[in-house]
């Protein structure tokens, strides 16, 4: 057992201590350097572990619960889970144990309970790694379930829970004129399976390329843009969308309220050497004419569940509400700052339909001057069964299963009369 695989085990069990304990976000934990003492592979490596631990919750539960006589305390229960993953993943059982026998047996809370631990993950190595891949696909929790079975039906909530179990693959945008690693995908951008460490492969550091989940790519393509264009991002941060709009030539204002988030912006921008005029701020106070507008509008992310599997365990929807009110008065605020004639996407990475369609479907009732564009959804890689009954268009992880999936996205294209 190496000193480094315990370290990275350890801080993967005190980032699940946090998610399910104190209901945070791992990209929160991380922000706040929950991670910062460890080696960058000790650190790729406790993310890793916690991602696989919160993808596997369910059946590494059922597993423990044979042979737990109660819960035990919760950072005891997570150095359990964690161990019944890495264990039924195939991982060695001695370094497994070992590690976590380490582990528990030197916290002055729980130590007694070393014995507990070193029975509980000896009888999971015994029978788990069989078991494992008999037992169902992990599902989501019912505050999130039970509204997503009422949008899309059964089926479909079945093949999302496999695709967020799956987890995602690693989806480059290429710049236009440049290339990038893996297999291109109908959309445009291009996909790799099994990446490793993406600042090492080929044109990350030529700025040929940047991460960006193909769904997430989708808006600026139905946005557009066009060379020279005064074009306003209205929700910028970390800055997918801006390098697009960037590397099709617009003048672009990068907006958004959060500076340490900004700070990607301005990183990105620098590796890629494009473009942009970056600006901290509230997108309703933000004032100018602009002949088009992304709007990606801050929402309840329920749609990147593949890469966040901490989502449905951090939150339970109590926030969601304020989301909702806070996009329709953005939506109204960027209408006004649009030119006659110009065009806004509006967009959101999210499953529920109170974010994406039924937004649409009021924003239309109150602006008179508001058209639903449908043939701009006319573009390469888009099934004509996503187009929703407004005109929007709706992605969900299920689709592209053979591919690898997809992010949830709402997109709609809405123009102003001239
Ligand atoms: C979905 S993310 C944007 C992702 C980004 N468009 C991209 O492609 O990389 C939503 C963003 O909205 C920002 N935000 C939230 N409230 C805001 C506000 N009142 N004004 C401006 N930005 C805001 C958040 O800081 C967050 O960066």
């Amino acid at each position: 057992m190496s000193d480094n695989a315990t370290a990275a085990r350890r801080s993967a069990i005190y980032l699940l201590d946090q998610i399910l304990g104190e209901g945070r976000l791992l990209s929160e934990c991380l922000a706040a350097g929950a991670l910062d003492r460890l080696a960058p592979e000790d650190r790729a490596r406790a993310q890793r572990l916690t991602l696989e631990t919160l993808r596997g919750l369910e059946r590494a539960d059922r597993l423990l619960e044979n042979h737990l006589n109660r819960t035990p305390a919760l950072t005891v229960h997570n150095a359990l889970r964690l161990g019944a993953v890495e264990l039924c993943h195939g991982e060695a059982a001695h370094g497994v144990v070992n590690s976590m026998v380490d582990i528990v047996g030197r916290s002055r809370k729980h130590g007694r309970l070393k014995g507990l631990v070193n029975a509980v993950l000896r009888k999971v190595a015994a029978e788990g790694p069989e078991a494992w891949p008999k037992m169902r696909v992990p599902r989501l929790p019912e505050w999130l379930r039970d509204p997503l079975i009422m949008a899309w039906g059964e089926d479909a909530i079945a093949g999302m829970e496999k695709a967020q179990f799956a987890g995602a693959p690693l989806d480059l945008t290429v710049k236009p004129g440049a290339s990038g690693p893996g297999e291109a995908l109908p959309t445009g951008s291009t996909r790799l399976h099994d990446a490793g460490q993406v600042t090492a492969l080929p044109g990350y550091g030529k700025g040929d390329w940047w991460v960006q989940d193909a769904a997430a790519a989708i808006p600026v393509c139905i946005l557009a843009p066009k060379s020279g264009e005064k074009i306003l991002d209205l929700c910028a941060a970390p800055g997918g969308k801006t390098l697009q709009l960037a590397a099709a030539g617009a003048d672009v204002t990068a907006l958004d309220v959060s500076e340490t988030r900004l700070a990607r912006v301005h990183e990105n921008l620098k590796r890629t050497g494009l473009k942009a005029t970056v600006v901290a701020g509230d997108a309703l106070e933000h004032q100018g004419q602009y002949d088009a507008i992304l709007l990606d509008a801050p929402c309840s992310a329920t749609g990147t569940i593949r890469r966040h599997p901490d989502l449905p365990f951090a939150k339970d929807g109590s926030e969601f509400g304020e989301l909702i009110e806070l996009q329709a008065r953005m939506l109204a605020h960027a209408w006004s700052l649009l030119k006659p004639g110009g065009r806004l996407v509006y967009c959101t990475c999210s499953l529920l339909p109170d974010e994406g369609e039924v937004q649409v479907e009021e924003a239309l009732v109150q602006h008179p001057d508001m058209s639903v564009d449908r043939t701009a959804l006319n573009i390469a890689g888009i099934e004509s069964e996503w187009i929703t009954e407004e005109g929007g268009l709706r992605l969900r992880p299920d689709y592209w299963a053979d591919l690898g999936g997809m992010d949830g996205f709402y997109i709609a294209r809405l123009n102003k009369s001239a």
